[in-house]
């Protein structure tokens, strides 16, 4: 979990949610040791989760309807955080304007975004029940100042490209987007039809022996599932729009759900050789392991994303600090008779040089 997350070190109490949010108590049912138990299994009580977080921690009232995708919100704040660091390391945190591709119902990137870090967004959707409902989301939240919702043609090629002509002197700092996963009309094992909502909804839900109980309910329309292509082809499609559109959207994000999709579209980038920078961080939150795949075609952006290195030492002295640089796979230096560098390599995966960040030590102290 991304370090600036609130809930890296402090999951939600469900007991204080429970007491506090009658709604979401009903999801609720103490066992004996005075615990709560919530069943992930449920959808509605996995839409209430959300619901309840998104009122208490961020002051938002969301509507997620039945039959679409509930946005888990740590994950969904460790991607925006991840932008946020890259904007930062680029001073790029004013007047910033985002384009949440394909924001859903929920339009919890932009309703986020703009919340937390005071973004503006245009959000677009090709499904007309998710801009309709993004729409409330945005009007019932009074951010209709800060988000603009933008219905597209899901039927043409480009992804981008409706929006930037509709706008065409405007320059955006980033675009963001949590593309379909899977292939249309492929049969994926984990979703079946699910009667119970209606014949256009997906579920990840268990009625035979045949798959095991997945940790955590899932339901979601066609559009928000499949895609011709999966998700390669609609990042493609998205590389393609930002080999026109340049510098026109200074930093092009996008998260990736299936680790065999990073390879492929790495591959793709690469093929624009300096011209473009890119970079893989992974998102990981609980179970679930995504990836934010970023690039930039100006040279002037940088997409290191420096984080200050924890040293665990509970009694300093160089020896421990050392030791503990080393179970690190960091390297020192000595710069000055009295000054030590230590380097420590990136998590992340870049086709730029591999950065480095360095940390000043001064007779056995930081600095
Ligand atoms: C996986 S859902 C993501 C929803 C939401 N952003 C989230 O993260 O929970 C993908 C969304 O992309 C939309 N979509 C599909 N094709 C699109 C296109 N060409 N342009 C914009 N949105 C599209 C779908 O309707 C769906 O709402």
């Amino acid at each position: 979990m991304h370090p600036r997350n609130p809930y890296k070190n402090k999951p939600p109490d469900f007991k204080a949610l429970a007491l506090e949010y009658p709604d979401f108590r009903k999801f609720c049912n103490y066992v004996n040791n005075g615990k709560i138990s919530f069943d992930f299994r449920e959808d509605a009580a996995v839409r209430c989760l959300t619901q309840t977080l998104l009122k208490k921690d961020f002051s938002l009232d969301v509507i997620l309807p039945t039959g679409h995708l509930v946005p888990r919100v740590p994950q969904k704040l460790n991607y925006c955080l991840l932008i946020d660091d890259i904007l930062r390391a680029n001073e790029l945190t004013k007047n910033v304007v985002g384009i949440d591709i394909g924001t859903g119902t929920s339009c919890i990137h932009a309703l986020i975004g703009a919340r937390r870090f005071d973004w503006k967004f245009v959000a677009t959707d090709g499904d007309e029940k998710a801009v309709q409902v993004a729409h409330e989301n945005v009007t019932r939240n009074k951010l209709d100042g800060s988000i603009c919702i933008f219905h597209v043609n899901p039927a043409v090629k480009t992804v981008l490209m409706d929006v930037m002509n509709s706008m065409s002197d405007r320059v955006f700092t980033f675009c963001m987007c949590n593309p379909p996963f899977f292939e249309k009309f492929d049969k994926d094992d984990r979703f079946c039809q699910e009667p119970s909502v209606s014949g256009e909804t997906y579920s990840n839900r268990v009625d035979s022996d045949i798959r095991t109980s997945p940790h955590s309910a899932t339901f979601a329309s066609m559009a928000e599932l499949y895609v011709e292509g999966g998700e390669v082809a609609f990042v493609n499609r998205i590389i393609d729009d930002s080999v026109f559109l340049r510098e026109r959207v200074k930093i092009y994000t996008t998260m990736i759900g299936r680790k065999s999709s990073l390879r492929p579209l790495q591959q793709r980038l690469q093929r624009f050789g300096d011209d473009i920078k890119f970079m893989v961080s992974p998102l990981n939150q609980g179970k679930t392991k995504r990836w934010m795949l970023a690039w930039t075609f100006s040279k002037s952006l940088n997409l290191t994303i420096e984080r200050p290195v924890l040293l665990n030492c509970s009694k300093p002295g160089l020896p421990k600090i050392m030791r503990e640089i080393s179970r690190l796979n960091g390297r020192l230096r000595q710069e000055t008779p009295t000054e030590f560098i230590a380097e420590f390599k990136n998590i992340t995966w870049t086709n730029q040089r591999a950065r480095k960040k360095a940390y000043c030590l001064s007779d056995g102290e930081f600095c």
